[in-house]
């Protein structure tokens, strides 16, 4: 256990009030006055979204299962072909896999590829079966399907805790088991210990950057978020690496089949990666013939023959056919599709949701990076992906009241608005009834009851996201463990908002030193630094993205292929872009326009951290957008959450601005009056 852990933590629960300091008389008046406004009225309806009215207010225990095989089967999940290849020699074979989304993957095949030397006609390989069946368990099921694979967030230290997957199970509050060292991150650090002792610490970002003398603790978890967000951004050197080796593979991709070319999507053509994150590709060609096995198996082959590619998988079988693999010089995975458009799409949409989105990207990174800790980022084992993260937390921000009510600056009240992410989709969520739509000018609730495509047929408590890309597919469906992310999240809030007590308590000299964000996110990867470069140098994807979508609106007809890696791009497509100049409120009667644009590029960048109001988006009255009018009489019975109201027309001409001091901290006493 953790012996650093505060005292305040193991011993009170959240419920428990505060020793009552001087400093905290005020506040509970603000708290009272707060009750009558708007807000508050606001946040019940944040509430309405759980029908049920449980406001779970429980510790999870975040520590992981350290008993058993589980943690080592999950922890090399993403690995774990590998290193059963290991044993058949893999650094010869390639991997099928089953995995068409009806049931978890399963390595069905084994392909030794013979290389003779000599390149095959047409970049068919000399493939050999080497061995078929390699299944888990003789019956067909394997650890999955009892969740057993799933490393639980559920308690698992007491005997009487909840079993293993924790369903429906009365949580104890244990508040003092947690064992915040007792995990790691998805992409390990090759030397752990190493770094550990360099670093002496599980939250680098504020080593020499200390907020302990802010005032409002608030703002302290904000510039943590901002310094984490700096902390982990891609250095030139990260950015080069990743376009030299999206460079060689669709060289090779082009030999192969010169009607062919490389499309990156994902997060690296979207800004949003981590430092270990993938990058996903797709390949389209003017035939547009290459989604089959041949065509995988001919590009696993060639890849791994000019030793572009290691630890080489070929999921054959799955609804969306892919190969993945590792560059081996840039040790970066890479997941390549074939003749598919919509992840392209995708892309630029997401782009244009960070342009418009101040605070986006920052969110969804914290986001990503906590699920990763928890290996609650896995698709396969029913986590949470990245695509759907960046909907979640995009459709948060879009329909949040203050930011809808351009009540608050975004970028200014990070650490807030992290909190109500936690706290809506941990706690007041209605996953049972309600999905959620985004489109790319915005998003919105849907009832589930009338959107059968979004139902999940097995169960009504899912997640569901709407794709922006089409309107049938729900893009979390995968996502089956949404009882252990919503609690992860419910216990982030907690910890959160336990800390911030906890340190608002302290004296600030027992302060220094200390991390609010560092007791729900660790980071445990190389030690780096606080480079955001960015704005230094291309980033390809982004920019071969851009091209195609230049030329795809240029193309009459609905062509799939379109090539980017032309003269074209070479001539005019690398613009770095540039942080938007932050207009200044030029025309005030365009309040629905988004002033900050804080682009992809900027964002995270020390010039965004700038206080400003500019960021503030549309002026929505909150009552309105709730669902509520003058004369609601306090009960939230009135409001449908699965139709609220859209009404662009009565949009009330509400003065855009920053929020004061005091209602910061009204606001933020408010969520401490929940536990
Ligand atoms: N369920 C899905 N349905 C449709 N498209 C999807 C789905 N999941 C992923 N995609 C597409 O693949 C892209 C990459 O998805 P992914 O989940 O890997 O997100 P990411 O932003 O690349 O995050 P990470 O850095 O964690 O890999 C998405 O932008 C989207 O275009
Ligand atoms: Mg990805």
């Amino acid at each position: 256990m953790d012996s650093k852990k505060p005292s305040s933590r193991g011993s009170k629960p959240s419920r428990t009030p505060e020793p009552r300091t001087s400093k905290q008389k005020p506040q509970q008046k603000a708290a009272k006055r707060l009750r009558k406004s708007s807000l508050s009225k606001a946040q019940r309806n944040f509430a309405v979204f759980n029908k049920d009215h449980k406001h779970l207010n429980k510790y999870e225990n975040l520590e992981l299962e350290s008993s058993g095989s589980d943690g080592d089967d999950e922890q090399d999940h993403s690995g774990q072909q590998g290193s059963k290849s290991n044993k058949n020699n893999a650094r010869e074979q390639v991997v099928l896999i089953e995995d068409d989304g009806t049931q978890d993957p399963r390595e069905i095949d084994t392909i030794e590829i013979v290389d003779s030397g000599s390149e095959e006609d047409n970049g068919v390989p000399n493939i050999q079966k080497k061995s078929a069946s390699i299944d888990p368990q003789e019956d067909g099921s394997n650890a999955l399907d009892d969740n057993q694979d799933f490393i639980s967030l559920s308690m698992s230290s007491d005997g009487e805790s909840s079993g293993a997957d924790g369903d429906d199970q009365v949580d104890n509050n244990t508040a003092g088991d947690y064992d915040y060292d007792n995990y790691d991150d998805e992409y390990p650090n090759e030397e752990p210990q190493k770094s550990k002792q360099t670093l002496n610490t599980d939250y680098p970002w504020i080593l020499n950057h200390d907020h302990s003398k802010q005032r409002e603790i608030a703002d302290w978890l904000t510039l943590e978020i901002k310094d984490f967000v700096a902390y982990i951004s891609p250095s030139q050197e990260e950015i080069t690496v990743r376009n030299a080796t999206i460079g060689k593979i669709r060289r090779a991709v082009k030999e192969l089949w010169p009607d062919a070319d490389l499309h990156v999507f994902g997060s690296f053509a979207t800004d949003l990666y981590l430092p270990g994150s993938d990058i996903d590709c797709v390949v389209n060609s003017s035939a547009g013939d290459k989604e089959n096995r041949n065509c995988l198996y001919s590009l696993a082959s060639f890849l791994k023959r000019r030793k572009l590619a290691t630890q080489v998988e070929v999921i054959a079988k799955a609804r969306v056919p892919i190969i993945k693999f590792v560059e081996p010089e840039s040790q970066i995975h890479i997941d390549v599709s074939f003749e598919r458009t919509n992840g392209v799409e995708a892309a630029k949409i997401i782009r244009g949701w960070l342009t418009q989105t101040p605070g986006l990207r920052e969110l969804v990174l914290i986001v990503k990076q906590f699920l990763s800790a928890r290996r609650l980022n896995n698709v396969h084992t029913g986590g949470l992906g990245g695509f759907s993260v960046i909907c979640l937390v995009y459709a948060f921000l879009e329909l949040h009241p203050r930011t809808l009510s351009a009540d608050i600056s975004t970028t200014e009240n990070l650490g807030i608005l992290l909190m109500d992410l936690f706290e809506l989709y941990g706690k007041n969520f209605g996953y049972d009834h309600v999905a959620i739509a985004v489109q790319s000018d915005g998003a919105s609730y849907l009832p589930k009851q009338k959107n059968s495509n979004l139902q999940n047929p097995r169960t009504s408590f899912s997640l569901a996201i709407q794709d922006p890309g089409d309107a049938n597919n729900n893009i979390s469906r995968g996502s089956f463990n949404i009882r252990d992310i919503k609690k992860a999240f419910a216990g982030a809030f907690d910890l959160l908002t336990n800390r911030c007590f906890e340190l608002d308590a302290a004296t600030f000299k027992d302060r220094v030193g200390k991390s609010i964000l560092g007791n729900v996110i660790k980071y445990r990867g190389k030690e780096r630094d606080f480079k955001d470069e960015r704005s230094l140098v291309v980033n390809s994807a982004i920019a071969e993205n851009e091209l195609y979508h230049r030329k795809r609106g240029r193309i009459v007809h609905d062509d799939l292929f379109t090539d980017v890696s032309d003269e074209e791009k070479e001539q005019d497509i690398y613009v770095v872009e540039k942080p938007a100049k932050k207009k200044h409120k030029k025309n005030k009667t365009k309040k629905k326009e988004s002033t900050a644009k804080d682009s992809a590029s900027e964002v995270g960048s020390s010039a965004a951290r700038k206080k400003t109001s500019t960021d503030v988006r549309s002026s929505k009255n909150v009552e309105s957008l709730m669902g509520l009018d003058a004369t609601d009489d306090g009960d939230d019975d009135g409001y449908d959450p699965l139709n609220p109201p859209v009404d662009d027309a009565a949009k009330p001409d509400l003065t855009t601005k920053s929020v004061n001091a005091q209602t910061r901290r009204d606001y933020w006493l408010s969520k401490g009056q929940t536990l």
